[in-house]
């Protein structure tokens, strides 16, 4: 049986148009699954309904066959099973590290309590911050104790809403492969929702691309990578380079050799350095301008370039 399943979810908000259409998912227990799209494709309102903290129009959510009411049919609203994360903290400024990541086990026995709130601590590197209070903490501390907080109740499902966007690239990167190790190890399973690639890739394999509140395309990167579903899929992987006569079909810039005599003509307009080439800015005898790669860094502005690419790498038609 499906662990997690979202079954055509149709939610629209009042007088508004359709946010989520037919969206449906099936996750495994334990997978992690990173989901990608634009402002205002529905990432956010999908992870509440998941969440059972928001209603939907139509379909259904399963947790191991269990129905997830929507809050109209619920006195308290939501599930400790399923937890989700936002991007601000909501901590408690008063209570230090350890009181915030026991405050969701109020209720429970206080042996298994302090096990716990142990546990997470050391999984989530903060022992030697439990006695600080939130705002003595940095970005990406405060946001390991919010994550240990969601984690407390032992939930199957950790729901992340962009929990990253206010840290710096380093701050993420860290964060990001620390958790993922953990998320491993507690088995939890992981929908981890952002606008960016590089964040995405790095919490997972597994992607999944929403775009005005549909499914695009779901798989491994490499996949989407190289047969994209459409434009939006193709792009958020690189620029792209529309080819001459065929404004549909387009070829990536790291897809094209550069030569010095044989190929197809152009001009180097500009030079980029870039960490691992130089970007450049050509411009093609038929007036298109693109960009290419530089990787031996060899090429000028004002020089001719001559280019080639695999008939077979070409992305299209869009
Ligand atoms: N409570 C609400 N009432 C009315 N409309 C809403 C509500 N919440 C979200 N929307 C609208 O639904 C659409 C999807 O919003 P949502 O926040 O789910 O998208 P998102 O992909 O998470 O965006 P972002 O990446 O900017 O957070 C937007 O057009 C938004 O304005």
């Amino acid at each position: 049986m499906t662990y997690l399943r979202l079954d055509k979810i149709q939610k629209s908000y009042e007088n508004g148009q359709p946010v989520l259409k037919e969206f449906s998912l099936n996750l495994e227990k334990g997978q992690v699954v990173s989901l990608i799209g634009e402002s205002g494709s529905g990432k956010s309102t999908l992870l509440r309904i998941v969440a059972g903290l928001e209603n939907r129009n139509d379909g259904e959510v399963y947790l191991e066959g269990m129905r997830i009411a929507n809050p109209k049919e619920k006195l308290v609203p939501g599930y400790d099973e399923i937890q989700l994360v936002y991007q601000d903290y909501h901590l408690y400024p008063n209570s230090s590290v350890e009181e915030n990541i026991a405050r969701p086990l109020l209720l429970y026995d206080k042996s298994y309590k302090e096990k716990r709130v142990k546990t997470l601590l050391k999984l989530l590197g903060l022992e030697k911050y439990k006695e600080k209070l939130p705002r003595q903490l940095s970005g990406g501390q405060q946001q390991k104790v919010a994550i240990g907080k969601a984690l407390s109740l032992e939930p199957q499902v950790l729901l992340l809403d962009e929990p990253f966007s206010s840290l710096d690239t380093i701050q993420r990167r860290e964060l990001i492969s620390e958790l993922r190790e953990m998320f491993v190890a507690l088995k939890v399973t992981v929908l981890f929702v952002t606008h960016d690639l590089d964040d995405a890739l790095q919490m997972s394999n597994d992607l999944v691309l929403v775009q005005q509140g549909k499914l695009i395309q779901k798989g491994h990167p490499e996949e989407i990578f190289t047969k994209p579903k459409n434009l939006y899929a193709a792009k958020l992987f690189s620029h792209l380079n529309p080819l001459p006569g065929d404004q549909h079909c387009y070829i990536r810039p790291s897809d094209i050799q550069l030569y010095k005599s044989t190929g197809i003509p152009a001009k180097v307009k500009e030079r980029q350095y870039l960490v691992h080439y130089n970007q450049l800015t050509i411009q093609l005898g038929t007036g298109e301008i693109w960009k290419v790669e530089d990787k031996k860094r060899e090429f000028f502005p004002g020089q001719k370039i001559f280019l080639k690419w695999d008939a077979g790498k070409v992305i299209g038609p869009f």
